[in-house]
């Protein structure tokens, strides 16, 4: 009988810390008109001429120190850790596949394995639990590029989000407990930022977001697609589900690049606040993440955790992500299954 196919993508990381192989990623990932969303001139111009050549040598260095001997890069390490348990999950019936956007392993070659195969049809996950342009719709158009070329398209369905999925929600909340809520001053969410630009470019109705006092506040039909406004609902979710009231946490945006506004408010600025107000120990979730990775293990770990001591404040603590957890592999079960 004929498989079915589940092709996994998340972003992707350089093949190696080297300057070298994190040029080709950044080239690779920041060329990418859903990422560096401006006419392809004016992006060529800021990507190959001014980010890249300056950008690599430095996240080259923080690449070092997160990368494994043993493992390689935390990333593709758990990414290929959640593939393989969800195929022991599903079994012999479906073939599961794993692709990065950028770098490898490539889109390319993983539907090319579904491919020969035969798979009677293809679930397309993106690791993303929040929907952006820049990480979900840049995977969703690949795999669309690729496969309107093949002469027999099977079945193929995508998942568009599941950033209020109960099975996230419980994951990153359980992850929590071993730290005791109790033992910290303040509890922050801290998602991947993105360029406001984007968030506007989402709102169909082009009178929503960022135009109303508190336009993500909530999720609606108007801003059901927002970037911004699932990231405050999953970070109620957690709250809720921890039983955190509103004035114990904050929700805020981290990894910003360039000088352009970008979703506030930005994680750093809060910290900043907290320790000016006498905050002492701060622990951190980046649910915008199912895998550790340089956002999480360097940028919270280490930068935040220094920026903060040095503010006056004593430990930033991370929450880890849901890497190989099995609450996580029966979600993705879970979306592998629903059509
Ligand atoms: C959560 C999903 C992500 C969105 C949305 C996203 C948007 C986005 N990112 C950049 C620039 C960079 N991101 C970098 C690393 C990185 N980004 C994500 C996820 C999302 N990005 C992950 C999982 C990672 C870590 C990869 C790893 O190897 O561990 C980097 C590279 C690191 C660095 O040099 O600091 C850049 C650059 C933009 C511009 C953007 C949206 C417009
Ligand atoms: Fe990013
Ligand atoms: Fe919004």
């Amino acid at each position: 009988m004929a498989k079915k196919g589940i092709l996994l993508v998340n972003l992707g990381t350089p093949d190696s810390p080297q300057t070298a192989d994190v040029r080709k990623y950044l080239d690779e990932f920041l060329m990418d008109g859903r990422v560096i969303d401006v006419n392809p001139i004016l992006r060529t111009f800021l990507v190959k001429g001014i980010i890249v050549p300056f950008r690599s040598p430095k996240s080259a260095k923080l690449y070092k120190e997160i990368w494994s001997d043993d493992n390689g890069s935390p990333l593709l390490y758990y990414s290929i850790a959640q593939q393989k348990l969800l195929q022991e999950r599903l079994g012999d019936d479906y073939q599961v596949e794993l692709a990065m956007r950028y770098q490898s392993p490539s889109i390319e070659t993983a539907l090319e394995k579904l491919k020969a195969n035969l798979v009677e049809s293809i679930r397309v996950i993106p690791l993303f639990p929040q929907y952006a342009s820049a990480s979900t719709g840049s995977v969703i158009e690949k795999v669309m590029r690729l496969v309107k070329e093949w002469q027999t398209i099977p079945n193929i369905s995508f998942v568009n989000s599941f950033h209020n999925h109960p099975l996230m929600i419980k994951n990153f909340a359980e992850n929590s407990r071993k730290y005791g809520i109790e033992n910290y001053d303040h509890i922050l969410f801290s998602f991947h930022g993105l360029p406001q630009r984007q968030l506007i470019k989402c709102d169909h109705t082009g009178n929503w977001c960022l135009k109303r006092e508190g336009c993500c506040d909530t999720l609606n039909d108007t801003n059901k697609f927002c970037y911004s406004a699932q990231s405050f609902d999953t970070a109620r979710l957690i709250a809720e589900e921890l039983g955190l009231p509103k004035e114990r946490y904050s929700v805020c945006f981290q990894s910003r690049l360039g000088n352009d506004p970008w979703v506030q408010p930005y994680t750093s600025e809060v910290i900043a606040k907290l320790a000016a107000e006498g905050k002492k120990r701060l622990l951190v979730f980046c649910p915008a993440f199912v895998a550790d990775c340089l956002e999480t293990v360097y940028e919270v770990s280490e930068e935040y955790n220094t920026e903060f001591k040095h503010l006056g404040g004593e430990h930033v603590q991370l929450v880890e992500s849901l890497n190989d957890s099995p609450l996580f592999v029966e979600l993705l079960q879970e979306l592998a299954l629903k059509n």
